[in-house]
């Protein structure tokens, strides 16, 4: 038995950091939306009691690091499942982007192996689930658009984003969360009105949402990534109505509504970058499977 689950990526519209917390983690404010750009997960049942991983990109982990296989163990260990599964990844999303992923990987792999092996659970428990594997999966369990606190797994539901295109743009460099968020210096930074975000994405105020686009992590990045900051000046040259880096980085993303603008710079980024998409946000939360 075969089951195909896509794994869309996701970009954060504004990403707020409010205080180092004593565990380490940071306490954040974010808003997420989901893109039509997505990863596939095959997931086929095992009559073994094994996990295989499978991957054909290089940059992406065949074994227990890979955060699908960490799914698969936690849902295997905590409802005591002696039926093993082969998870394929078919990568279309670039690796250690700010785009997660490696998360989004193993929320398709929990919402799969949730049906593939009949363990009847809800989202709300998945994403609970999926919180242990990393602060992103809660959010990518559910997709849609959210408000995310916490260390980003406490989820609330927003509507869909008014709509429109963004054009993505990854130079060829990885980064780490980790040092980003090692880096941050928390004292003076500029915050991002994230309940105006909340209110333009309520209201369906395309004006509100470009206004209210804003990353603390981008500064960080920046400073280690010059190139980082090209992009966005060429994005802006280009006519994006709003342009900013999503999470940790180094993907750059840029709205726009009109089919024009959007063509025009997303020609002008090719040649420039090593990967340019231009998607659809994919909007509210609905089962994604
Ligand atoms: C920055 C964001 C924004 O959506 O995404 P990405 O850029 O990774 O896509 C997230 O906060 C990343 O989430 P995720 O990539 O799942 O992070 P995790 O694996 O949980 O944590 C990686 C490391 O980042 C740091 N970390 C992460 C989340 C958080 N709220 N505070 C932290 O300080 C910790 O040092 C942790 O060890
Ligand atoms: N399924 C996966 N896909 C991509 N990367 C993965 C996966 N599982 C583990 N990883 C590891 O996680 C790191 C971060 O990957 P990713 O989720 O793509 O980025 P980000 O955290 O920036 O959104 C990668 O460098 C890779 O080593």
């Amino acid at each position: 038995m075969k089951l195909l689950v896509k794994a869309p990526a996701k970009i954060n519209l504004s990403l707020d950091v409010l205080y180092k917390r004593p565990d380490g983690f940071h306490e954040v404010e974010m808003i997420m939306t989901t893109i039509d750009l997505a990863d596939r997960v095959e997931l086929t049942l095992l009559e073994q009691d094994k996990i295989h991983i499978l991957s054909h990109n290089r940059y992406v982990p065949d074994d227990q690091r890979n955060l699908a296989f960490q799914a698969a163990q936690l849902l295997k260990d905590r409802y005591q499942v002696k039926k093993g599964v082969q998870i394929t990844i078919e990568k279309t999303i670039p690796v250690a982007a700010g785009l997660a992923g490696g998360s989004s990987d193993a929320a398709a792999t929990l919402r799969g192996l949730n049906k593939l092996w009949r363990l009847g659970l809800t989202l709300d428990e998945l994403a609970e689930i999926g919180s242990e594997i990393g602060s992103d999966v809660s959010f990518c369990v559910y997709g849609g658009t959210a408000l995310a606190k916490g260390r980003g797994e406490m989820i609330t539901d927003l509507p869909a984003p008014p709509t429109c295109w963004v054009i993505l743009a990854k130079p060829f460099i990885g980064v780490s969360t980790a040092e980003v968020y090692r880096r941050l210096d928390l004292n003076g930074m500029k915050h991002p009105e994230i309940d105006e975000m909340v209110k333009a994405i309520k209201n369906n105020d395309y004006q509100s949402v470009c206004e209210n686009v804003g990353n603390v992590l981008e500064d960080v990045t920046l400073k280690l990534h010059p190139e980082v900051a090209q992009i966005k000046e060429q994005m802006k040259r280009f006519g994006a109505d709003a342009v900013l880096m999503s999470g940790s980085g180094p993907t750059v993303f840029g709205i726009v509504q009109h089919d024009s603008r959007m063509h025009r710079i997303y020609n002008g980024l090719r040649g420039f970058c090593d990967q340019v998409f231009a998607v659809r946000m994919l909007g509210e939360r609905h089962s994604l499977d």
